[in-house]
């Protein structure tokens, strides 16, 4: 196994917009990145890349120090030694689950032994090995799901590369599924590259998250440092919760902003000289109290564990903050923030 590297990668496909435009990112060994973006933003473009149904336009793709592919030559993908496991995991229906996770290794010819062997270090690893003589049908959509993934194991890939498996699945089984992948890939150590568009799935599974817009790549971090240090409007907005507030800050203001800062930002009218920052405030840093600023809650809503509200500060501006008691809907209020971050 190796490190998989996107130098430069462009895909054109003539529409008058690349779909994925000079992209560079780096998967360590036994890492597992979330592909994160909106609709259309060429996660899935990039995936393909990787598994090689497309060729890049620009730049190269290598596993360690072999070439995969370049604008010029690109190895078909049952070369590349990875596996793809996809929303819809079609599993044959006629076949136990044995025989489907063994049917990669059936077709290429590998011997009985070994064969039996890896059916069962795979079936083990997605926890199912009493599951081995059933039928698809036999078995719950989690438990499927989990079959295709024994399935990509056993051919024992250098690269598994899975595009929104989850998709289709209701929010009880997303969850239930999302702790079978952290176990998977604990387990079978294998680097992944997960694409999504579900940001809190990225943050649930993934080592480092890359978020893309229009085929660019805006930032690539572990979870925890894209939330707490997200780069600029886009990733500040799709990531995590929270209220993108515009204030004008003194010429050289850190990125991690303080309540006095933040304060004074918002207190004073903007010197129009100033530039205005905009400045990502999470809902767990908003406090209501007695003092602070003025704001109404206009709107919350119920989460079982507290409640998530809507705030406007005097300026029009809006917060978001979360509360244990039933708010009072217009009712005026005070805040304080205890951290923001510059975008
Ligand atoms: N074969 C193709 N021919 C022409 N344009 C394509 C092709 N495949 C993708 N595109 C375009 O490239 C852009 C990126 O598509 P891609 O499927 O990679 O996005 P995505 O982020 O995976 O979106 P989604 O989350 O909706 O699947 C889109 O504008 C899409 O229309």
């Amino acid at each position: 196994m190796a490190k998989l590297i996107l130098n430069n990668v462009s895909k054109d496909f003539g529409t008058g917009r690349p779909a994925v435009s000079g992209l560079s990112l780096e998967v360590r060994e036994g890492g597992f990145l979330a592909l994160l973006g909106p609709s259309g933003c060429g996660k899935t473009t990039v995936l393909r890349m990787i598994a090689g149904f497309e060729a890049p336009s620009d730049g190269a793709i290598y596993l360690g120090e072999r070439l995969l592919a370049d604008s010029e030559k690109s190895l078909p993908p049952e070369r590349r030694n990875m596996a793809m496991v996809f929303q819809s995991y079609a599993l044959w229906p006629h076949m136990t689950v044995a025989e489907n996770v063994g049917y990669p290794l059936k077709v290429r010819g590998v011997s009985k032994d070994i064969h039996r062997a890896r059916i069962g270090e795979a079936l083990d690893t997605v926890r199912l090995a009493d599951y081995a003589d059933r039928r698809p049908a036999d078995l719950s959509g989690g438990q499927r799901q989990r079959v295709a993934l024994a399935r990509c194991l056993v051919t024992q890939p250098d690269v598994v590369l899975l595009d929104e498996p989850l998709a289709n699945l209701d929010r009880h089984l997303r969850q239930e599924m999302e702790e079978t992948f952290r176990d998977f890939h604990r387990r079978s150590g294998a680097t992944m590259v997960y694409v999504t568009h579900d940001q809190s799935e990225a943050m649930a599974l993934a080592t480092d998250i890359a978020v893309m817009s229009h085929g660019k790549l805006l930032q690539v971090a572990p979870p925890e440092e894209i939330y707490a240090r997200p780069e600029g409007r886009l990733v500040g907005g799709l990531i995590g919760r929270g209220a993108i507030l515009s204030l004008a800050l003194p010429d050289g203001a850190p990125r991690k902003i303080d309540w006095q800062a933040l304060r004074e930002g918002l207190d004073k009218p903007s010197p129009a000289d100033r530039p205005m920052a905009d400045v990502l405030v999470r809902p767990e840093d908003v406090h209501l109290s007695g003092e602070g600023l003025a704001a109404r809650i206009r709107a919350s809503l119920y989460e079982g564990e507290r409640y998530s509200l809507t705030l406007e500060l005097d300026d029009g501006q809006t917060l978001r903050a979360f509360s244990r008691h039933r708010p009072q809907i217009d009712e005026p209020t005070r805040v304080t923030i205890t951290g923001a971050w510059r975008l």
